[in-house]
């Protein structure tokens, strides 16, 4: 007999899983794949447990519009995020309603890609000397090089300069906190060893010195993610108390260890796994004749195509957690109040009834039509929408140009198969490249 809500009507389906550890494994692993799969067996809606959580999973077009235009009435984010704001003063991804909206506007000021266009020499520089130092003959582990050039790509954009000596203490203390907080992989105790909270403190006044530096410092350029820390006040007009200014300065960071770098991972393995791909992106980096400027990236469709189909085909944030507030509802079942919801954002991204040939790698996809039918999500949609999305794409197109354009690189084999782990999201796992010498372009 099914179990039952508490009105007596049955939960949805339990996805089949080992004693004891349930689903944990195959969400350690491939967690987009066992999405997939999981809609494929038994529908839009399902129960997964991992190790002792259980979380509902919602997935498809109509999850994906159920979150767009019901999300604010059932949903929250204060659980399922508030961990972000409790540690690093994160708060815009647990706030909701008017407070949510208020500084989502004010840091998103903070994070346009007109930022990189002002900055676009110190960062095509970075990201040059960067991919150049990888020497000929040797092989570069990807995530690791990715996180490290991403974090500082988006610190000289987002603050105008690098971050180079708090990287290992940002990306140790990060993926912690999203493997407790958002993704319950590890146990809350996590929180309290010595070492997390220790680097904690430390993070925090890295943050809190940069933000109270600019405020003693001002500069002539357009405002950046700092100013607009240093000028934030609330809805109504009360400055936002410091954790929170730090936390905001802290987002460029975030997002760069982690869903930024495994996006370049991806792409890297996407361009050297599919000769079409790599050749046709090739070519027109070949042809803006020239380094890429940031006008320039605008008249490159294939590389933007590479940007979106990586997305596409591996998404690195691939779905949205949330606690019900409000029952209601969804693909023929009832999901209870203070259920934990997983919204399978990018399951769509790889159904037939959606994409021709989902597991093709592919340029020339309608992504915007797609985005507009709810079957493309790759940033989530809704109120918590990316406020990084923008920025990043022209980001990741920009670093893909410099990249190609300086160092050839290969995979371990022109066959090889990526084995993705999601720990904290889905990432590129153990991926090494091959450099094989200096660009001819
Ligand atoms: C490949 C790159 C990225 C991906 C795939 C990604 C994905 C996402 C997703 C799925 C969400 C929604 C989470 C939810 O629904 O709870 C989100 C929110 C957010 N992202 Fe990103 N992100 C990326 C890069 C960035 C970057 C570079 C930044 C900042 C520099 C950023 C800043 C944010 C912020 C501030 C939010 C919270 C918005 C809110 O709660 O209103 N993201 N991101």
């Amino acid at each position: 007999m099914p179990p039952y809500a508490a009105d007596s009507r049955p939960l949805p389906p339990l996805a089949p899983g080992l004693p004891l550890l349930g689903n944990a494994l195959s969400m350690r692993g491939d967690v987009q794949a066992f999405f997939v799969r999981q809609y494929r067996a038994l529908g839009p809606i399902y129960r997964v447990r991992a190790l002792n959580q259980a979380f509902v999973i919602m997935a498809g077009t109509e999850a994906n519009r159920f979150l767009r235009t019901r999300g604010d009435d059932h949903f929250s984010t204060a659980d399922t995020m508030g961990g972000l704001d409790d540690q690093f003063g994160m708060r815009v991804h647990a706030l909701a309603g008017r407070p949510h909206r208020h500084l989502r506007g004010r840091l998103g000021l903070g994070l346009s890609r007109e930022l990189l266009r002002a900055r676009w020499d110190a960062f095509a520089e970075l990201t040059e000397r960067r991919v150049t130092g990888w020497r000929a003959g040797s092989t570069v582990p990807v995530v690791d090089q990715c996180q490290r050039l991403a974090a500082d790509q988006l610190s000289v954009v987002l603050t105008g300069t690098p971050a180079t000596a708090q990287f290992e203490l940002l990306r140790r203390a990060f993926e912690l906190v999203l493997d407790v907080t958002v993704t319950g992989k590890l146990p809350p105790a996590a929180l309290r060893l010595p070492t997390y909270r220790a680097a904690r403190r430390r993070i925090l006044a890295f943050a809190q010195a940069a933000v109270d530096d600019r405020a003693a410092h001002p500069h002539d350029g357009p405002p950046d993610l700092l100013d607009q820390a240093v000028a934030a006040a609330d809805e109504h007009g009360r400055p936002y108390p410091p954790r929170v200014r730090a936390g905001m300065a802290l987002q460029g960071y975030f997002g760069g260890i982690n869903t930024v770098a495994y996006l370049y991972g991806f792409m890297l393995y996407a361009v050297l796994r599919h000769p079409h791909v790599h050749a046709e992106v090739l070519a027109e980096v070949d042809r803006a004749g020239g380094p890429p400027s940031f006008d320039t990236l605008r008249r490159m469709p294939a590389l933007h195509g590479l940007v979106l189909e990586t997305l596409r085909s591996y998404p690195s944030a691939p779905a949205s957690a949330r606690t019900v507030v409000r029952p209601f509802d969804f693909g023929g079942f009832v999901v209870p109040r203070g259920s934990r919801v997983l919204v399978a954002t990018t399951v769509p991204h790889h159904l037939s009834e959606h994409w021709t040939d989902p597991e093709g790698f592919r340029l020339d996809r309608d992504f915007a039509g797609m985005r507009r039918r709810d079957a493309y999500a790759p940033f989530s949609v809704g109120a918590h929408t990316c406020l990084g999305a923008g920025l990043t794409e022209v980001l990741a197109a920009a670093t893909m140009a410099i990249l190609l354009r300086h160092v050839r690189l290969a995979l371990p084999a022109p066959d090889h198969r990526l084995r993705p782990r999601a720990t904290p999201g889905p990432n590129p796992g153990r991926l090494r490249v091959r450099v094989l010498g200096p660009a001819t372009i």
